[in-house]
């Protein structure tokens, strides 16, 4: 088994007298998503956050490919590798779609940030752009503005941003609310691209069933903030727990 791309050890957030994220150890490897479900209030989402640095971490650590990165901000963290769905989106939001997808490439690719890069280097940032756009069905929206785009499109765009900036850990949460029937398919079918790449390692917090029975290679459960169950699907989705407290009630079967 590969060594742990991306490990939480006994993370804990403590909001006042109540404990969101309680000492959650949990190692994930590249080439493997992980599908992280449980009710509302469970603490998925204040453990996303302790990942990606939107929040300081009571006590515990959170380890990327060995590195302790516990300390680092969420700009320090995007840069060192973990790719966070929404806090990518309305970077510039008074720029285009296609603007934003190149100055993520441009960024990646150790060119700053400025808009006057040389004409043959934005060429190829541009074709690398124009490239994810296409792969998430967003060509024809390519020249408008951010800040103007359906709620839909938005969500392509945070996957956009993501392939554009080529993260080690890849986290999406809920990636398809709020979707058509006719969007959700587009960006389930990214994410599948995503997973089949042996380095990516992909974290999914999801509701929807289906979503999770089509993608998941490992599912972990959350309850009060604390990790109570952690195995491959039919395990996870077979055992007591999850047949007393979850099955039908709190995760969407859809
Ligand atoms: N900044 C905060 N201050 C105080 N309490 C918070 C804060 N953020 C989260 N909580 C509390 O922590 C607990 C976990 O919330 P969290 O949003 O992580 O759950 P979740 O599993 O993502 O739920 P959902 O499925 O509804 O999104 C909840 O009781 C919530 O009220």
């Amino acid at each position: 088994m590969s060594s742990p791309s991306l490990e939480t050890r006994a993370l804990t957030v403590r909001f006042g007298g109540h404990v969101a994220v309680n000492a959650v150890s949990c190692a994930f490897r590249p080439g493997e998503l992980t599908a992280i479900v449980g009710p509302n209030g469970a603490g998925k989402t204040t453990w996303f956050n302790l990942i990606s640095g939107q929040i300081a971490a009571s006590s515990g650590q959170v380890m990327l490919g060995g590195r302790d990165i516990t300390r680092l901000g969420v700009a320090a963290r995007t840069h060192a590798g973990i790719g966070r769905a929404f806090q990518l989106t309305n970077l510039f939001p008074a720029l285009t779609v296609l603007e934003n997808v190149r100055l993520v490439v441009q960024a990646r690719r150790g060119a700053g940030l400025s808009l006057l890069t040389m004409a043959a280097s934005r060429r190829d940032l541009t074709a690398e752009a124009e490239d994810i756009l296409d792969r998430v069905r967003l060509s024809s929206q390519a020249h408008q503005l951010v800040r103007a785009l359906p709620h839909g499109d938005q969500r392509k765009l945070e996957v956009a941003l993501l392939l554009a900036l080529r993260p080690r850990i890849y986290m999406f949460d809920e990636p398809t609310a709020g979707m058509s029937v006719d969007e959700a398919p587009v960006i389930l079918g990214l994410i599948a691209e995503i997973k089949a790449d042996p380095a990516a390692t992909v974290l999914l917090v999801e509701h929807k069933m289906d979503v999770i029975r089509a993608l998941a290679d490992r599912i972990v459960v959350l309850h009060n903030g604390t990790l109570v169950a952690d195995g491959n699907p039919a395990e996870v989705m077979a055992s007591d727990i999850v047949q007393e407290a979850y099955m039908g009630r709190e995760i969407e079967d859809v």
